[in-house]
């Protein structure tokens, strides 16, 4: 596929607001790319469909794939002023940035390259392939070392010299991870049933088995929509594979069967199951039977490790330890992956989290163990400042089997053959009483809470379902996305000294909730400046607009309605606790929560 007909699609796309017409939109768009292109690769890399896939997402890896393009705003509006001509610097590309606000708008307002000079003369261009971008933003991920930097401008120039208008638009924004389709992956999901599982008009369907098609009465034409339990089937391959390209090729390739078949694979990290808010008496009137843990308040890890005595055919992996983000953390970690080594001696993939302790081993508070997070330097320096603890509480994949369908309760005993040392431990409870009893003995041992689980759950991996309920008596914080800042003032006058934050609205929009100034030391406003600082995209007199990147957790007194921000509603008194170094900005809090927690709609 052409890359101009898929940025002519996007247009479409973005430009679609009704969600039925999106999916079908996206639905024809997937089943219009091409199969693998004839290469020795077998994986679904080389497959247009699964580019196309992730693209919509704004994606070029896997959501388990540790690789990034590694271009930042700087880098690509220098490279847009190049192909854009020796009169346009990159100061002008960002004068227009913040005229424009958009990234993909700018890019799209300028002639790029020699190629209009081709085309004049009736030669016609050397376009570009929804292929080649995949291929050169692959190539270009991987640069790495001395004049990685310029290697990649020089990469972005090369693709941005053969781009039209729309073209530039898309590219601009892919590499920047601001797609702005208005697709979500809830779109993307529906679209891969609707495309390859569902009877087409013509009696067709992907893959090996058809599933039942209902008739879509928005339509008027006859045309079919992909079943409910197709779209099941398809979210729970995306779940264990955690990867919309590969998904949207078995589905394709080998229909229902194929994605039903699907396993998880040591070494690729899922998305972590989550928790709502719930009381003792939720959990017992939920449940019958709790499963009471610990709450520990740590950052959470998953574990991965195919040991050398794992059997012959399997590839020995050595401990990974994934954040809740699923960036690979191992090296920041060492002692965890030690512990693990010396201990474990079957295959696994472990859920738990990890937890800073004193030197008698109680623990610390949350911020600790962020400071050994995703630590590039010094690591051996904070082994010894911030000791840490691994406590696991629950089982994925051991010794070869997936465990996700077993009850909670068969997960955790395996959990405990596995890793006995480090298997938190789970009492079963039946009365709100013993509930509250544990969790001030978690309290006690200076633990966060307790979780309170359904014995008989499944793992349903990027789920906030209500099979785990979380219990803390903290006041409730938020995690906020920042969006903006303004300089401070006074001795402060060199820094950022007030956020604008927002929570997640759906389809990678954000809506403003307030601006957070309060709790904020000298050390931690010098730090988010600098955090921030790459992420600036506007700056207006003292307003400066940030691309959403950053998490932070911030406390307040309550959430009230306002008509000031975009949210419709606005946190009172709001402070800051900590950046959530752990999370990206799809982990943050979403408008919908808000709401609950502002008393409207279904409370939490
Ligand atoms: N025994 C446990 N079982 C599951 N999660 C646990 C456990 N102990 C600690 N946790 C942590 O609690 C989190 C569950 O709360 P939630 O899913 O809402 O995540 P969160 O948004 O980070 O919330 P919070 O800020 O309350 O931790 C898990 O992500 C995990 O990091």
């Amino acid at each position: 596929m052409e890359f101009a007909a898929f940025a002519e699609r996007a247009e479409r796309l973005a430009a679609e607001p009704g969600d039925i017409e999106t999916t079908r939109l996206v639905a024809d768009l997937l089943a219009a790319a091409e199969g693998a292109s004839e290469t020795d690769d077998d994986s679904d890399d080389s497959d247009e469909l699964a580019t196309v896939a992730r693209f919509l997402l704004g994606r070029v890896f896997p959501a388990h794939d540790t690789r990034t393009l590694d271009v930042g705003p700087a880098l690509c509006r220098e490279a847009i002023a190049r192909a854009a001509g020796p009169n346009v610097t990159a100061a002008d590309v960002e004068e227009r940035l913040a005229e424009e606000g958009e990234i993909g708008a700018v890019a799209a307002g300028f002639e790029f390259g020699g190629q209009r000079g081709l085309a004049a003369f009736g030669e016609g261009r050397d376009r570009l392939t929804v292929a080649a971008v995949d291929a050169e933003l692959r190539e270009l991920a991987a640069a790495a070392g001395d004049g990685s930097e310029s290697r990649k401008r020089d990469a972005l120039f090369g693709l941005f010299n053969r781009c039209e208008a729309a073209e530039a638009k898309l590219l601009a924004r892919l590499v920047l991870g601001e797609m702005r389709l208005g697709v979500g992956e809830g779109a993307v999901r529906d679209a891969i049933a609707e495309a390859f599982l569902a009877a087409d008009g013509d009696g067709e369907a992907g893959g090996d088995e058809e599933c039942d098609a209902t008739p879509d009465s928005d339509a008027d034409g006859p045309t079919l929509r992909a079943g409910d339990e197709a779209v099941g089937v398809v979210e729970r391959a995306l779940q264990v594979t955690n990867d919309y390209g590969r998904v949207a090729v078995l589905a394709r390739d080998e229909g229902l069967g194929g994605l039903r078949g699907e396993e998880l694979e040591v070494g690729r990290p899922v998305q972590a199951m989550l928790a709502q808010a719930g009381s003792a008496t939720d959990a017992v009137e939920a449940f019958g039977e709790v499963a009471v843990e610990t709450k520990f308040d740590g950052a959470r890890v998953q574990v991965h490790y195919v040991p050398e005595s794992g059997g012959e055919e399997r590839d020995k992996l050595g401990p990974r330890i994934y954040s809740r983000n699923m960036d690979d953390v191992t090296d920041a970690l060492p002692e965890v992956a030690e512990y693990v080594e010396a201990r474990i001696s079957d295959p696994v993939i472990l859920d738990a989290e990890v937890v800073a302790v004193d030197d008698d081993g109680g623990p610390l508070p949350f911020q600790e163990v962020l400071r050994r997070f995703r630590r590039k330097h010094d690591v051996d320096r904070m082994r010894e400042e911030v000791g840490l603890r691994l406590h696991a509480f629950d089982c994925l994949h051991a010794d070869g089997r997936d465990l996700l369908d077993e009850p909670l309760r068969a997960r955790h005993d395996r959990l405990v053959e596995a890793l006995p040392d480090a298997a938190a431990g789970v009492e079963f409870a039946d009365d709100p009483a013993a509930i509250e009893a544990a969790e001030a003995a978690a309290l006690d041992a200076g633990h966060e809470g307790v979780m309170l689980k359904n014995p008989e759950s499944a793992y349903t991996p990027g789920d906030r379902g209500r099979d785990w309920l979380k219990r803390k008596p903290d006041v409730e914080t938020l995690d906020a996305v920042v969006v903006g800042a303004e300089w401070g003032e006074g001795r402060r006058a060199e820094l950022f000294g007030t956020f604008l934050l927002a929570v997640r609205a759906g389809d990678g929009e954000f809506a403003t909730i307030g601006k957070v100034a309060t709790g904020l030391t000298d050390e931690a406003l010098a730090d988010l400046t600098e955090r921030l600082e790459p992420h600036v995209v506007s700056e207006d007199g003292t307003e400066i607009g940030i691309r959403p990147e950053v998490v932070l957790e911030v406390g307040y007194e309550e959430i009230q309605t306002s008509p000031t921000y975009s949210s419709g509603y606005a946190l009172r008194f709001p402070r800051f606790v900590g950046v959530r170094e752990d999370k990206s900005v799809d982990g943050a809090d979403s408008l919908e929560r808000v709401a609950r927690l502002a008393g409207d709609g279904d409370a939490e």
